[in-house]
């Protein structure tokens, strides 16, 4: 699993020793909680899941697989009673709703929020008869995290293969793999299970598809819909806006006992009184309920959500029913998607055509917009006039999900606010905006290094904060690292090499350093060929360093040694890329220009460098673009010694054309700004170096006289005492 860049792997380890110096577990332990409902009540999952995470560490499999089972279950079970109280609570205060269509103004707003509390608090107090009172507490943010992203599921992959129970260990990789399909070792892992015998098909599961039941049903309309099967794809579109609207009562249902703190440590003059606090708290159920919208419209493994998830739906479903021939449904279909956009000329339109097809018994009454949707249109416009009220009134912040908020719910003051904003914004020419880079960085420092030439800067590069040196390796060097590779790709595996993850017609094969040390202590190659690959690493940091006058130090964050070279046979007519246009340390989106900088990308990359090994293969070319992904602004061929650095942010996209014949090996290393990213992989091979006697920092101080680093190097060395079992532990956890 590819996990050292995850900063999760370092919370798991961090939260195990904190449990363990305060004492918590042995606590927990003690008092007998070892099943999730003695007392018939829910216990509290989290601490399971903890207790089940310092199982998998002790390497105790069958606690680890217990412990984490059951916490997974709980979950749900607590998931499960909230939506049923959800459910029960839905009349819950009802009473004031006679109120409210008498009132007006601010005292309209007080009922209204009143009203909301109500609700919440009835749902609280029925969760409250089946959960024990610890279980009712918010999670952390880092359990919300831990489940949100399944990584359960990662620990339970290792435990179940470690207990050799294969279907169980595939179904938890590929439950792990659907939310995280960037994942390069599980899906190496998933490949591995696929071959053996004693794994069905069946064993391929999503253990959480239930939530996710919508993508299914979605992507069934859409093949139904392209293979021209109207009838089915209506069945399904109409499916689909169902399963959609009971998604999204499940996650609105969660909101109620969801993560929410009164704002006390909030400064007093924007929490201000009781009446402000508990607005506040009503606000935030109400934006937690809108925030469904989106998650809703999220699959799983993207950050982004589909925008106008249900309009789209709706709309799919009127053309499907039109080329069915169910003018009817398509009539009723089209008022429904009206009530979103009540004004839109294409619903106008088509509403008018399908009237006149059908004659004058269009308007007959059964032909009104669905009840589902109009009640979810209602309601929810209910709440933005709320939220937005609060926005106005009492610093409230909300981002609305939807695109098809009526102007008229947002009022006048706000809009104007929005307006002035808008004209002060739409000024900035956007590609002033794209070349604007907010690393830190400011390229054209020194090259403290005898020999080394800056050939390319970001005047040649056309861009900024990019650079290309000659001359970092000797011919020499190269070669040993050349033939490293290929001892080490000769030991790894007959085939030499994995499939890229990048293109199906190349291989892949990625070695870092620790790996190289282990083969090199099992005199699978040679030692001192290992610790050059260290230390050419070490090499590009001080240069970049140095190159970019980075105002902090600069960690490694990961690296490996990774050779392409094409799968014979899989060549003719390539249009793909070896590594398609990408930035480093966001997603990004070339249609918008925008680059999220969240996970999965590896966000805490801050400076990006690809030292070249050799020149003697086709294809391979780097090159960097504008954000549209299409744009080249350069490009770099590689040859041994030429280091490629740039900053790893969104002025950066870059990529490979495909490796057509040959093998092109180069050292890609990652930076970071924020020590506790740094790799500690890397760092574990340093640590036994430093044990075996042989001082690799040292090595590394008289090649490139890095003085300049002390915070770099003290953070290394005191990570190699303090941490190399931690990250160990997380190593193994990598490895099937
Ligand atoms: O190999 C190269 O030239 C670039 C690789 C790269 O961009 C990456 O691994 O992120
Ligand atoms: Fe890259």
């Amino acid at each position: 699993m590819a996990l050292r860049s995850n900063p999760l792997r370092v919370y798991v380890a961090l939260t195990i020793g904190v449990f363990f110096s305060s004492g918590f577990l042995t606590f927990a332990a003690g008092s007998g909680i070892s099943s999730g409902s003695a007392s018939g009540l829910l216990q509290p999952y989290d601490l399971l899941y903890y207790m089940g995470v310092r199982a998998y560490f002790f390497e105790e499999w069958d606690k680890a697989a217990e412990h984490i089972e059951k916490s997974i279950s709980i979950r749900q079970a607590l998931l499960r009673t909230r939506r049923k109280c959800h459910d029960e609570c839905l009349s819950a205060g009802d009473g004031i709703l006679s109120y409210l269509e008498t009132q007006t103004g601010d005292l309209w707003d007080l009922y209204a929020l009143d009203w909301v509390q109500r609700r919440a608090e009835c749902a609280r107090f029925c969760v409250g008869r089946a959960v024990a009172p610890a279980g009712q507490l918010p999670v952390s943010a880092d359990i919300d995290y831990e489940f949100g992203t399944r990584n359960a599921y990662n620990f339970l992959q290792l435990t179940y293969f470690k207990l050799n129970k294969m279907t169980k260990a595939a179904s938890a990789a590929h439950t792990f793999f659907v939310t995280n399909p960037s994942h390069l070792e599980m899906r190496n892992n998933i490949e591995k299970y696929r071959r053996m015998e004693e794994v069905s098909e069946d064993a391929f599961v999503d253990r959480e598809k239930e939530l996710e039941r919508h993508w299914e049903v979605y992507d069934s309309a859409v093949q139904a819909e392209s293979s021209s099967d109207w009838k089915r794809a209506v069945e399904q579109w109409k499916d689909c806006v169902n399963v959609t609207l009971q998604q999204m009562e499940e996650c609105r249902a969660q909101c109620a006992m969801a993560s929410k703190t009164l704002p006390e440590d909030e400064a007093p003059e924007r929490t201000g009184g009781v009446y402000e606090k508990a607005a506040a708290l009503s606000l935030s159920l109400l934006a937690c309920h809108q925030s469904c919208v989106s998650l809703v419209a999220t699959r799983p493994g993207r950050v982004s959500s589909q925008e106008d998830f249900l309009p789209t739906q709706l709309e799919h479903l009127h053309i499907a029913q039109f080329k069915a021939g169910d003018l009817r449904g398509a009539i009723q279909t089209l008022r429904s998607l009206l009530l979103f956009y009540p004004s839109d000329a294409d619903s106008l339109n088509n509403l008018q055509l399908y009237s006149e097809t059908l004659g004058g018994d269009a308007d007959a009454s059964d032909l009104v917009p669905s009840q589902e949707i109009s009640r979810y249109v209602k309601r929810s416009l209910q709440e933005k006039k709320l939220i937005y009220f609060g926005v106005e009134h009492l610093n409230f912040t909300f981002t609305d999900p939807d695109l098809w908020t009526p102007e008229d719910i947002v009022p006048e003051s706000l809009r104007e606010k929005w307006r002035a904003e808008r004209e002060r914004l739409s000024g900035t020419p956007t590609e002033e905006e794209e070349e604007t880079d907010d690393s830190g960085f400011y390229a054209g420092g020194p090259v403290p290094q005898v020999g080394v030439t800056i050939t390319m800067d970001d005047v040649k590069l056309n861009g900024t904060n990019r650079v290309v040196l000659d001359g970092v390796l000797t011919q020499e060097e190269c070669d040993a690292i050349l033939q490293l590779a290929s001892s080490a790709t000769s030991v790894a595996d007959s085939s030499r090499g994995r499939r890229s993850p990048y293109t199906p017609h190349e291989r892949f094969e990625g070695l870092t350093v620790l790996r190289a040390l282990k083969l090199a202590q099992d005199g699978m190659v040679n030692q001192s060929d290992a610790r050059l690959l260290h230390e050419i690493g070490e090499r590009a940091r001080v240069l970049l360093h140095s190159y970019f006058r980075s105002p902090t130090g600069l960690f490694f964050a990961f690296s490996h040694l990774v050779c392409r070279s094409p799968i014979p046979g899989h060549q003719e007519g390539r249009m793909d890329l070896s590594h398609p246009v990408h930035v480093d340390n966001c997603i990004l989106e070339p249609e918008t220009k925008q680059c999220w900088r969240e996970a999965p990308a590896f966000t805490h990359r801050d400076l990006s460098g690809i030292l070249y090994l050799n020149e003697d293969f086709e294809g391979g070319e780097f090159f960097f673009t504008k954000r549209d992904a299409k744009t080249v602004t350069a490009r770099i061929q590689p040859k041994c010694g030429r280091l490629v650095g740039f900053s790893s942010g969104p002025v950066n996209p870059h990529g490979v054309t495909a490796v057509t014949s040959g093998r092109r090996c180069a050292l890609p290393v990652w930076f970071t700004k924020e020590t506790h990213h740094r790799d500690m992989e890397r760092e574990e091979a340093e640590a036994l170096w430093a044990a075996d006697g042989q001082s690799v920092l040292k090595e590394g101080e008289k090649k490139d006289g890095e003085g300049a680093q002390p915070a770099a190097r003290q953070g290394r060395s005191q990570a190699s005492q303090g941490r190399s079992k931690e990250a160990r532990r997380e190593i193994r956890r990598d490895e099937l």
